[in-house]
């Protein structure tokens, strides 16, 4: 399978040239060259998430020879995750919950990021790279934690994570800013998260800074969602949750289901839109925005619109305007159309805004919560089903009601579930009615977790007395800045 980027389709690239390169040259993103099916996808439901996960990887990353690949996935899924099944789902009420939060750092962002070590160390050795590889990331919370967790002490890679210094909950922040490893490297910006990415894709695209790493020995790439290393194994567990339904007798072999997303940078969502091009029979894909509702006016209208101020809310890692992968999709339904993307990608930057018609979105439903809304569908979910959402997958849900409300679909229907409630106390907690004045954030975690009887993961009660080890803040125009320090490379313009 050869890549190409979505604003040229001239150089085609491998599989593990792309995972290095992260983003192309041209400020494009790379997508596969045509996107695979996979036929009678009944037949593999007795398959085991790493059986899978091998199916569909072997299809995309064609360069990795097979068993390497296969070591790639027995390393990732392993007892890092809590749950055997990797992502349980659960029936609540009328709709099934795919847990996608029970890695090592509590969010959906473990699924890719357990896997994008190994496949860029690989990747590394079959392109005979003889420089050190730097990893640029942007978060607005959970990337962040889980881009360190994974590339945390991995020989010959560097990783930087820039969050928004007022973008991320409390638990996101303290799980960056006590981050081991020699590796690591976490800045906190003035900005918000599109600063935050704006700022990385520059980087990337300054061929002057570039070339000044290359000669010191580095090169740079990205465990954001723009790298195509983090979109493929996202894939697998729609397979994953659609197989289970199907091995439980939830649904008939072939039958359709709708999938709920909680979605900020549109990566997520667009790996449920590969899994249906795959083949997987998914009805509606269901974009769900917070007030952030960037996304909702585009499916609605066809007007993608970034000209408004960026809302901070409680489900931070959907806190974004510039929602990168939807530059993919752009390219799919415009039949490949490099030059469209390119020209829409200019009139964004240059505009703000632009149009395209909203009959190629049909696949697509979209709507938005408030935040009174997360608080409200938190509580009636906790009241009558006994079930603990976190803001982000309350932001699904919400959205999901509306859906039935003006659709009156009942296909059947996955929500994804995002993220542990843990990481969200005050929100969670408030919402179901929790007293939290006057106490710190571990006093509301527990309070929540006396009241919910679920036991506080390790990975927040450990951090309790955790250390901060990084202390650096920049504004956002000095990023750059900042790279040069913890290289240690001087000052380009010197
Ligand atoms: N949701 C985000 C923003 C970055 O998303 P990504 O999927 O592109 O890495 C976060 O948690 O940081």
């Amino acid at each position: 399978m050869e890549y190409i980027s979505t604003r040229n389709k001239t150089i085609p690239i491998s599989s593990s040239e792309a995972i290095i390169q992260g983003i192309s040259k041209d400020g494009g993103l790379f997508v596969p060259i045509n996107i695979p099916k996979i036929e009678n996808i009944g037949a593999l439901k007795e398959a085991d998430y790493k059986e899978l996960a091998f199916i569909i990887m072997s299809k995309f990353f064609t360069d990795f020879e097979l068993s390497i690949l296969k070591n790639c996935i027995n390393n990732a899924y392993d007892n890092k995750f809590s749950e055997k099944e990797i992502v349980p789902l659960l029936k609540v009420g009328d709709v099934f919950f795919l847990e996608l939060f029970h890695g090592p750092t509590l969010a959906f962002k473990d699924m890719a990021l357990s896997i994008l070590p190994h496949l860029l160390k690989e990747a590394i050795n079959i392109n005979k790279i003889d420089r050190e590889v730097v990893i640029l990331t942007a978060t607005s919370g959970d990337t962040g934690k889980a881009a360190l967790e994974g590339f945390a002490n991995v020989g010959g890679i560097k990783i930087i994570v820039f969050f928004p210094e007022d973008g991320v909950s409390k638990i996101q922040k303290k799980q960056m800013l006590t981050q081991e490893g020699s590796n690591t490297f976490v800045v906190g910006i003035d900005g918000n998260f599109d600063d935050a990415q704006n700022g990385v894709k520059g980087i990337f695209n300054d061929q002057n800074f570039v070339r000044f790493l290359d000669k010191n020995k580095y090169i740079l790439s990205s465990a954001n969602s723009i790298n195509i290393g983090r979109l493929i194994p996202q894939i697998v567990y729609y397979f994953y949750g659609y197989l289970t339904l199907l091995r439980e007798g939830k649904i008939e072999d072939n039958e359709k289901i709708n999938i709920v997303v909680p979605t900020g940078n549109f990566g997520n969502i667009l790996a449920a839109y590969y899994a249906k091009e795959m083949g997987l029979p998914i009805n509606k894909l269901i974009c769900a925005s917070n007030e952030n509702n960037v996304l909702t006016d585009f499916i609605k209208t066809g007007i993608y619109d970034k000209r408004r101020e960026l809302i901070l809310t409680s489900s931070p890692s959907m806190d974004i305007l510039i929602s990168s992968n939807l530059e993919r999709l752009l390219f799919h339904i415009s039949g490949g159309d490099s030059i469209f993307v390119k020209n829409k990608m200019d009139e964004l930057v240059k505009d703000g805004y632009y149009k395209i018609d909203k009959s190629n979105l049909k696949d697509f439903y979209g709507s938005y919560s408030t935040e009174e809304g997360i608080s409200s569908s938190i509580n009636k979910v906790f009241a009558e089903n006994n079930y603990i959402m976190d803001p982000h997958t309350a932001v699904a849900y919400n959205v999901y009601e509306k859906y039935k409300e003006e659709t009156c679909d009942n296909t059947k229907t996955i929500i994804v579930s995002t993220a542990s409630p843990f990481k969200f106390g005050t929100k969670v907690a408030s919402s179901i009615g929790i007293d939290i004045k006057n106490k710190d954030e571990f006093n509301i975690i527990e309070a929540l977790a006396t009241k919910t009887d679920i036991e506080i993961p390790k990975a927040i009660s450990n951090l309790k007395d955790k250390e901060v080890i990084h202390n650096n803040k920049c504004n956002k125009e000095d990023m750059k800045g900042l790279i040069e320090k913890f290289l240690e490379v001087g000052d380009i313009d010197d």
